[in-house]
């Protein structure tokens, strides 16, 4: 028998895509509640006390329930939600950029943001390397397919097909802004700037730099570099060298668990565009917690990932 894992929210978008990679797998014996259970307390709370391994796939306040509802010092939990992830006590599920070792002993983890994910793998190591700033007022421009906002969204896009383009957060205070910062190494809060296209999933996380501002022109190939460094050996993260003169979203696009950076620079070396390609529901959700999953059971982080 293998270990036990929970899906909790199994029926919604993120909980989908976890179960899909989850099935076939002989570690784990998948535990789902059918449609009358599954918001039942009770039935949730024996679910949750039960299993080795428990991933919330859950909006926040109910993350939140569910943890209170844990009353083992056994259990262990991946929470997809934006809840926990600048919360004391739990350690943030990125592995190539906290450390896999910290991922895979960790009793509690949070699984990033699909937007943050992007945005800290190109600025937390150029900020660790001394390449860029830690104290500088970073904007992000973020475009994602309409799947990360789960079922809600989904059906808005889906019954509404005129909608194209729809630029939100324009308040800023973006949920997500706080990982951004921490996780990112930053001084000050970025401003976040995201929007959805008329796709399901996929998403692009540009951090624009102006470098002579920053007084750190022509370090475009050093910043290349010092990726490429950082994430060397990742079978997930990948750093391109190359600079295409697009990046396209494609409607048609299948769940992918990779996460592609690449920086592109002006000739002058005055100005860069760090850019992140992902799906918001592979490494940006799903895949993410199943990579997070895999190396809290001493597994191979890539098993059961589309790569
Ligand atoms: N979609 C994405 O790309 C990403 C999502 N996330 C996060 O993952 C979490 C899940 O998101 P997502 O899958 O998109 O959302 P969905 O709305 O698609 O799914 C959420 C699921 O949780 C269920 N649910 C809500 N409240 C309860 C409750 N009290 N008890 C049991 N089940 C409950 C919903 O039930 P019902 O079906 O009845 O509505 C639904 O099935 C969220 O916190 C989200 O922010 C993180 C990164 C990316
Ligand atoms: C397109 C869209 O609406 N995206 C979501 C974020 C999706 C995601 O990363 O989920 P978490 O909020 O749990 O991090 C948003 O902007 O709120």
């Amino acid at each position: 028998m293998g270990a036990s894992v929970f899906i909790d929210g199994a029926a919604g978008t993120t909980g989908l895509e976890i179960a899909d990679r989850l099935s076939g797998r002989s570690e784990f014996d998948l535990v789902i509640l059918d449609d009358e259970r599954r918001k039942d307390d009770a039935a949730r709370a024996e679910a949750l006390n039960d299993a080795d391994f428990v991933i919330l796939c859950l909006p926040d306040e109910a993350a939140k329930a569910a943890v209170g509802m844990i009353r083992n010092d056994r259990t262990r939990l991946i929470d997809a939600s934006s809840a926990h992830r600048v919360a004391p006590g739990w350690t943030y599920g990125f592995p190539e950029v906290i450390g896999r070792d910290a991922v895979a002993s960790a009793r509690f983890v949070s699984n990033p943001g699909c937007y943050p994910t992007g945005f800290i793998a190109l600025v937390a190591p150029l900020v660790r390397a001394g390449l860029l700033p830690a104290d500088w007022p970073y904007v992000c421009h973020a475009v994602s397919g309409y799947s990360g906002g789960g079922k809600a969204l989904i059906a808005r896009f889906e019954e509404d097909r005129d909608i194209a383009f729809r630029a939100y957060g324009l308040a800023m205070g973006h949920k997500h802004v706080p990982e951004m910062t921490v996780h990112g190494g930053l001084a000050y809060p970025p401003l976040f700037a995201p929007a959805v296209v008329a796709a399901h999933r996929g998403m692009v996380v540009e951090v624009p730099l102006q470098l002579v501002a920053m007084n750190k022109p022509g370090s475009v190939s050093a910043m290349r570099k010092a990726l490429a460094e950082f994430y060397a050996g990742s079978p997930i993260v990948k750093v391109e060298t190359d600079s295409p003169d697009e990046l396209l979203l494609r409607a048609s696009m299948e769940p992918v668990d990779t996460l592609t950076l690449r920086v592109f620079g002006a000739k002058d070396g005055s100005q860069a565009r760090l850019a992140a390609v992902l799906d918001n529901l592979g490494k940006g959700a799903s895949g993410a917690a199943v990579q997070n999953l895999n190396l809290m059971a001493g597994l191979d982080e890539t098993a059961g990932l589309r790569l």
